[in-house]
C-alpha cells in the first residue's frame, strides 16, 4: 500500500460488528520498559505488535535487555519473555521513529548506561518537545549533548538523580519518561512542573500505578509533584490491555452508520485516556453500553456536535474532530494546544484536511472550531500521522471518494488497520 491513496470505503449501511484491538501502546511501551529494569526475568503478555512498539523493542535490547516471544502470537500481539540487562550496556544507539514513548522513555534508561547512546529519529521527530527531558536528565547528573534530536547520552554507568523542576506543558511524557527509570537512580527523583498544566493525566496516573504494580514507591498526592523512591523494580507477569483509544475509529464507526459495535475485553477499570470515549461519544449521540461482552457503542446516524475539553485525553482529538466534521451542529475542541507537538501539528493538519473536502474548521489557540457542512470526496492528507490517517477513514464512511495518503502509517500503532476496517464493514446491514 506504501504512500499510496487508499480508497477509504463508504458503508455499505449500518456497520454490525465486533472489532477486537490489540494491545495499548501506552501500556506496552512501559511495561518493556519496566520489565528490562527489573530485578530478574519476565513475561509481557499480549504485548502489542507495531511500529512504535518494536522500536521499543529494538532501542530496549540495544541497551541489553533480551525480548524472546513465547506462545503464539499474531501480526500485532506477542507474548514477550523479558530478560533484563545485567547492566545496561553503552556504545550503541537508538532509533526513535516518530515514537513519543521511545523519545521519551528511553533516554532516562541510558542515561544508566555504560557508555554512549546516540538517538535519532524521523524527520518530524526532530521537532518534538524534547529540551525539558533532557535538560532534567542533566540537572539529575547525566552528561547529555543536545536538546532535541539527535542528541547523545554520555551514560557513566549510573545516575545520582534527585530533585528537579521541569516545564512538562508540551508533553506528559516529559515526567513519565523520568518516572518509569527513577528507582533505579542512586537517590530517586522528585520532579516538580512548574508552567501551564501538563496534558494527559490519565497517562501520568497510568505511570504511577505502573510503577507500583512493580513494587516502587511512587507518590503523586501532591499536585504537580511526583516522586519514586530508589529501589528495586519487581519482575512481572503482565497482561496488556486492548487499546482503547484505538477503538476510536471503530466506535465512531456506529455513530457514523448508524450502526453497533463492540470492542470485547474493554476494562472495568483503567487508566487508559480512551475510557474517556464513553462520555463522549455518548454526548455526541451514541448509547454506550459496558457489559461482561464488552464495550457496545450504538449510533443513530445522526451526530450531535460537542463542546469537550480533551486536555487530558488529546489522543482522542482525531477521531472526535472526525466526528464532528459530519456532525449536524458545531463543536469546539479546547484545551489541546499540545497536539502542535505530535505525529504532526494535528490542530493544524486536521484542519487543513477537514476544509480541503469543503468542510469549515477552524485552528483557535488551544484547539478548534468545526462547523458542519455537506463535504466532498478528495485527499485526506495523514502526515506520518496514525490518528490522522484513521480520522480519514472515519469521514469516508459517510463521503465518497476520500482518497487516504499513506494508509500505512497506521502501522506506528495498529498496523492490521485496513484489514480490521474491511471485516467490520463486512458486517453491514
Ligand atoms: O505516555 C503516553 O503513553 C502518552 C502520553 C500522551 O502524550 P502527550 O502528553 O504528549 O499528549 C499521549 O498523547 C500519547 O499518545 C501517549
Ligand atoms: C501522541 C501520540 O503518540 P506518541 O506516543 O508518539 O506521542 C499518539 O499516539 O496519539
Amino acid at each position: 500500500m506504501g504512500e499510496g491513496l487508499w480508497d477509504a470505503p463508504v458503508a455499505p449501511g449500518a456497520v454490525e460488528a465486533t472489532v477486537r484491538v490489540p494491545g495499548s501502546k501506552s501500556v506496552t511501551n512501559r511495561a518493556l520498559v519496566l520489565a528490562a529494569l527489573a530485578e530478574g526475568p519476565g513475561t509481557v503478555r499480549r504485548a502489542l505488535r507495531s511500529r512504535d512498539a518494536d522500536l521499543m523493542v529494538s532501542a530496549l535490547t540495544a541497551l541489553g535487555a533480551t525480548f524472546t516471544p513465547v506462545g503464539e502470537g499474531t501480526a500485532d500481539s506477542v507474548d514477550w519473555r523479558v530478560e533484563p540487562a545485567a547492566a545496561i550496556t553503552g556504545n550503541t544507539s537508538v532509533d526513535t521513529g516518530l515514537a513519543g514513548t521511545v523519545m521519551r522513555f528511553v533516554p532516562p534508561v541510558a542515561a544508566l548506561a555504560d557508555g554512549d547512546v546516540s538517538f535519532d529519529g524521523d524527520p518530524h521527530a526532530r521537532k518534538r518537545p524534547m529540551g525539558a527531558l533532557l535538560g532534567a536528565l542533566r540537572a539529575l547528573g547525566a552528561d547529555v549533548e543536545g536538546d532535541a534530536l539527535p542528541f547523545v547520552v554520555h551514560g557513566s554507568g549510573g545516575l545520582p538523580g534527585g530533585d528537579v523542576t521541569i516545564d512538562a506543558s508540551a508533553s506528559s511524557q516529559l515526567v513519565s519518561g523520568l518516572l518509569l527509570s527513577a528507582a533505579r537512580f542512586d537517590k530517586g527523583v522528585t520532579v516538580r512542573h512548574e508552567g501551564p498544566p501538563v496534558p494527559s493525566a490519565p497517562h501520568l496516573a497510568m505511570t504511577i500505578a505502573m510503577l507500583r504494580d512493580a513494587g516502587v514507591e511512587a507518590d503523586d498526592s501532591r499536585p504537580d509533584v511526583w516522586h519514586v523512591a530508589p529501589g528495586p523494580v519487581a519482575a512481572r507477569d503482565l497482561t496488556v490491555e486492548p487499546d482503547l483509544s484505538n477503538a476510536a475509529p471503530f466506535l465512531a464507526a456506529a455513530l457514523v452508520t448508524g450502526g453497533s459495535v463492540t470492542i470485547p475485553d474493554w476494562p472495568e477499570s483503567t487508566t487508559q485516556p480512551g475510557d474517556a470515549l464513553r462520555g463522549l461519544l455518548s454526548e455526541m449521540g451514541g448509547s454506550v453500553e459496558l457489559t461482561p461482552r464488552g464495550l457496545t457503542v450504538t449510533g443513530t446516524g445522526t451526530i450531535s456536535g460537542i463542546d469537550a475539553d480533551l486536555h487530558e485525553v488529546g489522543e482522542l482529538t482525531p477521531s472526535i474532530a472526525a466526528l464532528a466534521a459530519l456532525a449536524d451542529s458545531p463543536s469546539r475542541l479546547r484545551g489541546i494546544a499540545h497536539l502542535r507537538g505530535h505525529e504532526t501539528d494535528r490542530l493544524a493538519a486536521l484542519a487543513a484536511e477537514i476544509n480541503r473536502l469543503g468542510g469549515r474548521a477552524r485552528e483557535t489557540e488551544d484547539g478548534l472550531e468545526i462547523d458542519p457542512r455537506g463535504l466532498r470526496g478528495g485527499e485526506w492528507r495523514s502526515y506520518a500521522d496514525h490518528r490522522m490517517a484513521t480520522a480519514g477513514a472515519i469521514v469516508g464512511l459517510a463521503v465518497p471518494g476520500v482518497k487516504v495518503q499513506d494508509i500505512a502509517t497506521t502501522g506506528k500503532t495498529l498496523p492490521e488497520f485496513p484489514a480490521m476496517w474491511a471485516a467490520m464493514l463486512e458486517g453491514s446491514r
